[in-house]
């Protein structure tokens, strides 16, 4: 029998919550990080999470949840992030390279960090000096409410270092969850950043009332865009319509689970940037993300109309209506 694997999955929120159902299915350790000492307190005692995803039952034999951010990093030799991109920084607080030497680093986080625009892998591998062949990402189109609901999903894992892609493969390959490993590291967190801008603009043009002829077009602009970028900003061989990229597109610009969609959503039924996130309490990285692949962009001129159209309307204060008018014209 395989060695139990030590997991520590850091975040609270709805996708956290799915990891660690997902790893409870195989013979792991598993140290569950939460900023909120309330929401620890309450797993400890109910054994689920009060604030997201509450059905999915906690198993207090193979997960130890604790508030402390370096002893849950030193009980472990894998180390999952998952909270969103802006709040990585502060989840880690206090982290030195030190806390994390000889462990692995695999992002489950679709978002980049906002004050660097920088990948999150990137920024782990500068800032605690994990070395490239140990970080990984996990990709593809899985909601945390599915897998909640034990639908069968496919995740993608991706490292430039093949085998460590299929280690963290093989931990969460399940009842439920089939993986595969893959080499295009950089590919799949691009195309992961950009899928959540372009589920903006899917809900903000169906907020303002767009079909599915509208968002069929929208969504097969979208692809080229993000091939346009991808192949800019990190050329290499790979197969955009695999599931890791263009199914994690198609999940998120048609979902109703999708995050994105549904603050896009808002802001076309004319909800301010501001009460689209009180309305909403989850976090929509793609609003993080379209600022820093606007300014990536600066540097690099791709063309990218509906980034840009989603970047006036959260950013400039254009209207949803006259920017949707514009790209209308440019969708082809
Ligand atoms: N949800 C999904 O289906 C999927 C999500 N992802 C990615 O996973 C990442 C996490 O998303 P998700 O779980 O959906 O997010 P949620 O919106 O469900 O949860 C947000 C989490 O961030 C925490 N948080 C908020 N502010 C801070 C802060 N200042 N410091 C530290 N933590 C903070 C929240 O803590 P608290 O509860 O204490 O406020 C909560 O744990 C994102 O990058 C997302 O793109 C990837 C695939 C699927
Ligand atoms: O990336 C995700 C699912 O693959 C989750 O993001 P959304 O909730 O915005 O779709």
């Amino acid at each position: 029998m395989n060695q139990a694997a030590r997991i520590t999955v850091v975040g609270g929120g709805s996708w956290a919550t799915a990891i660690i159902k997902i790893l409870s299915e195989g013979n792991n350790h598993i140290r569950w990080w939460l900023r909120s000492q309330q929401d620890a307190d309450h797993i400890k005692k109910f054994h689920h999470n009060p604030s997201y995803l509450s059905d999915v039952q906690i198993s207090p034999r193979k997960v130890r949840v604790c508030t402390k951010i370096k002893e849950a990093l030193s009980a472990s030799d894998h180390i999952i992030l998952a909270v969103p991109a802006a709040f990585v920084s502060d989840a880690l607080q206090g982290v030195k390279p030190a806390h994390l030497a000889g462990k692995s680093v695999i992002s489950a986080i679709k978002g980049m960090i906002p004050e660097k625009n920088q990948l999150v892998t990137d920024w782990a591998e500068q800032n605690f000096e994990v070395p490239a062949s140990r970080i990984a990402v996990i990709a593809g189109p899985c909601h945390a409410e599915e897998v909640a609901l034990e639908k069968q999903s496919y995740l993608t894992m991706a490292s430039q270092n093949m085998a460590f892609a299929s280690e963290v493969a093989q931990l969460f390959n399940g009842r439920f969850v089939q993986t595969s490993p893959l080499d295009d590291i950089y590919g799949v967190e691009y195309c992961a950043v950009m899928k959540n801008i372009i589920a903006l603009a899917c809900g903000i043009t169906h907020g303002l009332g767009y079909g599915d002829n509208f968002q069929a077009v929208l969504v097969s602009n979208a692809m080229q865009e993000i091939r346009r970028f991808v192949d800019t900003v990190y050329p290499m061989q790979r197969d955009l319509s695999a599931s890791a990229y263009l199914g994690d597109l198609l999940v998120t610009a048609y979902s109703p689970f999708s995050r994105n969609r549904t603050f896009g959503h808002l802001i076309g039924r004319g909800y301010s940037v501001q009460s689209a996130q009180m309305e909403m309490n989850m976090i929509a990285e793609g609003y993080y993300a379209v600022k820093s692949i606007h300014e990536i962009n600066q540097h690099y001129g791709v063309s990218m109309p509906i980034v840009e159209m989603v970047y006036t309307v959260l950013y400039e204060k254009t209207s949803p209506v006259s920017a949707t008018n514009a790209l209308k014209a440019v969708l082809k």
